[in-house]
This record gives C-alpha cells, sequence and structure tokens, in this order.
C-alpha cells in the first residue's frame, strides 16, 4: 500500500508514532494510500527544520540564485507533470480533463509568476529637506517574514498550496506545510521536485495530518512567524484567533456566496457557457464558483431552459476518461453535507429544476461520492442554500428587474470574494462592477487570472491580497532606513 510520508528538512520521514490514516479515491471509494499523521514531534520538528534554513544555506542564498532556484522548482514540476496530474486527480476526484488545464499548470506558474516578481519588484525611495535646511534620503527594504506556515485545502491542492509557497519562498521565507487530510499526495511530490532541484533542507517543509490535530498545533507554534490559509470562512477566524497569540500577521482566503448577475442585454450563449463553469467546474468545489444567479425578468425563462440544457450535458466520470465533465465531490462527508443542503432546498419550496439528488453510476464508482449538478429556482432570498455557502455542483436562480435591486441583492450577504456580470453595455458593466462588494469581478467571464492581480477577498471572505507585487505585502516585512545627507 502506497505511503504518503512528512517531508522534513529534506527527509521524506514516518510519525515517531508511527500513525497512518487512510486515503480514499473519490470517485469509487477505493482506499489509495496510508498517510503518515502528524502530531507534536513532526510539527516542532518542520519548524525547526524551517527556523535553521532561515540563518543557513537558504536563508544566505543571494536574491538572484533564489530566482533561478523558483524558476528551476517551476520546470521540475512541469517535467514532472504526469505524475501530479495522476496525484491530484486520484486524490480529488477530479477529471484530468480540469487538473490538465487548471492545477497541474498553476502549479508551475505560482513560482515563475514570483519569480518575476522579484526580478521587477522596485524599492521606494524619498529626497526631501530637513528643518536645518540639509537633505534626507528614505529608502525601504524588503525582508523575509520568516518561517510561514500554509494551511492549504482539498479543492485545488496543487494550486492553492503553490499559490502561496511560491511567493513566501520567492521572498526568502521557509515554509511549513500542512495540506488537507483528503488531499494529501502533491504536497509530498513537490518535496521530491525541492529535492531534485537542490532546495537547501528546511526551506519547504510538510507536515501530513489531521486539521484538528496537525492544523491546531502548526497555528500555535510560537516559532511560526505568519499563517496563510484558504478555506471556509470557520475555520479561518479560528486560526485568526490562534494568530493573535504573539500578533503573527494572517492572510485568509475563505469562503464565498458568489453571485451571477445576467441583464437581459447580455449574450446569451456566453452567459450559459460561462455560468455553467462557475456553478458545475470541479463539482462546484471552487471558492470563486457561482452559487446565486441572478437573471432579469426578461430573459429568465430563457435562460433557465438554456442552463439547465447545458448542465444536463455535463458528463459525470472517472478522472482518466477524457470525456468526463465533472467528478465526485471530495469526501463522503462533503457528499453528505451537500446532501444535506439539497435535502432542505427542497423542504423550502425550491423548484428543482435539474438534479437535486445522487446519480447512478456504474462499475467501480457506484461507491464514489457522487451528486447531481443541481439548479433550483423559487425560493426566497432568505433561503439557506441562497445564504449559505454549499460548496457542491448547484446553484438557485433569482429573477429581478432593475440594476438598483439586483446590486441590493447580490451585495446581501455576509461574503464577498467573487462576481460575473453578463451584460454587453460595457458602460453598465462597468457601473455595477463598482457597486459589487466583492474582491474579484469577472465581466462576460469566469476564473480568467493574471497572476499579477490583486486576489482576494473582502467581508466574510478573507484578508489580505495575493498576486504580483500584491503578495509582498505580506511575505515580507518592510524596513524604511533614513540617511542625513
Ligand atoms: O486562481 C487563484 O489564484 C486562486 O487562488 C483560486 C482560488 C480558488 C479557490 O477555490
Amino acid at each position: 500500500m502506497k505511503k504518503v510520508q512528512h517531508y522534513i528538512n529534506g527527509q521524506f520521514i514516518d510519525s515517531v508514532s508511527n500513525e497512518f490514516f487512510d486515503n480514499y479515491n473519490p470517485a469509487t471509494n477505493e482506499l489509495i494510500s496510508k498517510v503518515a499523521l502528524g502530531r507534536e514531534d513532526e510539527v516542532n520538528a518542520a519548524v525547526q527544520a524551517a527556523k535553521n534554513a532561515l540563518t543557513g544555506e537558504w536563508g544566505q542564498m543571494k536574491l538572484n540564485d533564489r530566482i533561478a532556484m523558483m524558476y528551476e522548482i517551476a520546470n521540475e514540476i512541469d517535467r514532472r507533470f504526469d505524475d501530479f496530474l495522476e496525484a491530484e486527480a486520484l486524490d480529488t476526484g477530479k477529471p484530468y480533463s480540469i487538473a490538465r488545464h487548471i492545477d497541474i499548470p498553476r502549479g508551475a506558474a505560482n513560482f515563475k509568476v514570483f519569480a518575476d516578481t522579484m526580478k521587477a519588484v522596485a524599492d521606494e525611495a524619498y529626497q526631501a529637506n530637513t528643518p536645518d535646511g540639509k537633505k534626507m534620503f528614505n529608502y525601504s527594504v524588503r525582508k523575509p517574514k520568516g518561517v510561514i506556515a500554509v494551511i492549504s485545502p482539498w479543492n485545488l491542492p496543487l494550486l492553492l498550496m503553490t499559490w502561496k509557497v511560491g511567493p513566501a519562498m520567492a521572498c526568502g521565507n521557509s515554509v511549513v506545510v500542512k495540506p488537507s487530510q483528503v488531499t494529501p499526495t502533491t504536497t509530498s511530490l513537490l518535496g521530491e521536485v525541492m529535492s531534485k532541484v537542490g532546495v537547501p533542507a528546511g526551506a519547504y517543509n510538510v507536515v501530513q495530518g489531521k486539521g484538528s490535530i496537525t492544523g491546531n498545533l502548526l497555528t500555535a507554534h510560537k516559532d511560526i512567524d505568519a499563517i496563510t490559509f484558504t478555506g471556509e470562512t470557520v475555520t479561518g477566524e479560528m486560526i485568526m484567533k490562534a494568530c493573535s497569540v504573539g500578533v503573527r500577521d494572517v492572510s485568509l482566503e475563505l469562503g464565498g456566496k458568489n453571485p451571477a448577475i445576467v441583464f437581459a442585454d447580455c449574450d446569451m450563449q456566453k452567459a450559459v457557457f460561462e455560468t455553467t463553469r462557475s456553478c458545475f467546474s470541479n463539482s462546484g468545489q471552487v471558492c470563486l464558483g457561482t452559487e446565486r444567479v441572478y437573471v432579469q425578468r426578461e430573459i429568465f425563462d430563457e435562460f433557465v431552459a438554456k442552463l439547465k440544457e447545458s448542465a444536463s450535458k455535463l458528463k459525470l466520470g472517472i478522472q482518466h476518461d477524457e470525456s468526463s465533465d465533472m467528478g465526485p465531490l471530495v469526501s463522503a462527508t462533503h457528499r453528505d453535507k451537500v446532501l444535506e443542503y439539497y435535502k432542505k432546498a427542497e423542504a423550502e419550496g425550491a423548484n428543482v429544476v435539474l438534479g437535486g439528488g445522487v446519480p447512478k453510476m456504474s462499475g467501480n464508482m457506484k461507491d464514489g461520492y457522487w451528486v447531481e449538478p443541481t439548479i433550483w429556482t423559487g425560493l426566497p432570498e432568505t433561503a439557506t442554500v441562497v445564504k449559505e455557502e454549499v460548496f457542491g455542483p448547484c446553484c438557485h436562480v433569482s429573477v429581478f428587474d432593475t440594476e438598483e435591486e439586483v446590486i441590493k441583492m447580490a451585495n446581501d450577504t455576509k461574503y464577498g470574494l467573487a462576481s460575473t456580470i453578463f451584460t454587453e453595455n460595457l458602460t453598465k458593466a462597468h457601473r455595477v462592477a463598482s457597486q459589487i462588494d466583492s474582491g474579484i469581478v469577472w465581466i462576460n467571464s469566469w476564473f480568467l487570472r493574471d497572476l499579477r492581480t490583486p486576489f482576494g477577498g473582502m467581508k466574510g471572505s478573507g484578508i489580505g491580497r495575493e498576486g504580483g507585487h500584491h503578495s509582498l505585502e505580506f511575505y515580507t516585512e518592510l524596513k524604511n532606513v533614513c540617511i542625513k545627507m
């Protein structure tokens, strides 16, 4: 049976306690590996290794050499593309067709973009007169923050882990990664990449385990200088509390209840295509995904019919079947949670336009964690599935009449991560975009990413922006030096 180990101080090791937990293929519920369960010994060893690295070869590495190493890591990820593809698909259940175009390419891209950033970033400097008629010169310098804890989620494991490890290491920090217990493997593969490239031991560490055990130990560890987390808002709040001890910085990309606003003057084909993607890609397990769709009355019936037709064409299938459009949910626990929401929607009076249950899967998929792509209409804005993040392949479609009304409805949420707007009137698009309370707005598109842009949520969707030079705000300490001339 395959083992997924910790990667600490450049070595793959089991837990001192020799404890393992089971990891399953979500598409078939087959046991695929035994994963080391990290406790105090492993967390302490990883943090110590990360701390030592800062004063050793890694911390003393020249910026140009570190930048070159970032590109080498990216190239090695590309060289091992198929290994990452197979591992990620097996852990998450997602089709190769998604992981091949989204998850794995971003593994390399997330190192390259921050190597580019470190090459191009300028330091601030000012000249000014002093009260005694002389001059002063001020300049700022950035230093790594230190040991960064990276707590990464299970929906886009490699993408979201490297979205944090890339900038953290490019800025000279060392990292301790705690991946989700249901998607451990690509963090371990990245350890193989680090060893192959010759990254100094301790710069990149992985402690496998469970959030309630390993994650809590890591976030509470006094030698962690900052924590970056992507995941549910309730966990984000707990991590933020842990960061208050020792006044440590935190970067949070949390949940969302993202609206799509479809005006009557939209390009219908584009609106249906992009909304199908944003609702059902990755089985709806994308924090940027759409779960609330608002359609202007004139085109409501047509849009709902076309969205239903588009979603009903999605093929649910096994990872390596190239014709699969959608996989299962990531775990039996998450599947049960989503099905509870499906039941709740019906109990609250939803009109089930499509899905609402469990699909009949054949062969070895019959025991997988499958749910049907689902579309509801007819619920009030106060309904549970209109208010709470389901994180599954489902959406509720509501009708609206005026621009003012839909902006109010779209903003009536505790979240503020992403939104999409469909209209061919770009004056209107920019006007509405400026009034939507979300960190990211896509117009006539979804999940188009320029990695230099500020990325993150407001309100209950998180704190901070990552992307390009914005990431340096979190991954470095900024120091000002003043000279009297
Ligand atoms: O595209 C990104 O950089 C990113 O962070 C995606 C997040 C998706 C969350 O589910």
